[in-house]
């Protein structure tokens, strides 16, 4: 998987860890950096989603698309497809963009909007990747939790360098006895829950 990846998608991911590189020192307000996952991460993630039960496959937060390429490179060996969701207006063209230059646009749907307004029409959830607001983390984890199927994960990002944000997710997931939860030390901490 990792060693398929085209030269022309490294150099997109590249420019995407160059943008956000210099996000974090140049000013950039907080709302508008991309606040990527770090490479590890995303490989881990395309290891943990590549054998997925039946169900969805979905992420909330896509800001430019970098987290979902990694997703999208499991969803392409699988042939399946990743639906992310996105608020921010800038941050969906640069996901188009990205998602364009990949050529992997055939894998991922992109929703433009606020998580909340789609999360009631959503089906069975096989995998979900967490990663936006922290403020808004345990409400996600609420939403989603009973449609998560036998053996699907949640994995939230964050839960190391953000803790006290994500604390509240990750007590209401640790006393749910549905799942099995786990903090995994890669990258900014990955919270885990898997549906018994
Ligand atoms: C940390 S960034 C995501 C980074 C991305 N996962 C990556 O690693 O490339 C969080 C994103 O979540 C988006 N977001 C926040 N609240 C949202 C919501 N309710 N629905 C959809 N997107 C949301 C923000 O606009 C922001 O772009």
């Amino acid at each position: 998987m990792f060693n398929e990846i085209s030269v022309i998608l490294k150099e997109r991911m590249e420019y995407l860890e160059k943008i956000d590189l210099a996000d974090r020192t140049d000013g950039t307000p907080r709302n508008k950096r991309l606040r990527q996952i770090s490479a590890d991460t995303g490989k881990f993630l395309s290891l943990l989603s590549v054998n997925l039960p039946e169900g969805e496959i979905i992420e909330i937060g896509t800001s430019a698309g970098y987290s979902t390429l990694w997703l999208a490179f499991a969803a392409r060996e699988t042939g399946r497809k990743i639906k992310t969701f996105e608020i921010d207006p800038d941050k969906v063209l640069l996901a188009k963009e990205t998602f364009r230059i990949a050529g992997l646009e055939d894998y991922i749907e992109l929703i433009h909007g606020d998580f909340f307004d789609y999360s009631a029409q959503l089906g069975q959830i096989a995998f979900c990747f967490l990663d936006a607001e922290k403020e808004i983390y345990e409400r996600c984890f609420t939403e989603i939790a009973h449609k998560i199927v036998v053996n699907g994960l949640i994995v939230a990002d964050n839960a190391i360098d953000q803790y006290e944000g994500v604390k509240p997710m990750i007590n209401t997931a640790t006393d749910d006895n549905r799942f099995d939860c786990l903090i995994v030390p890669i990258g900014n901490g990955e919270f885990i829950c898997r549906r018994k």
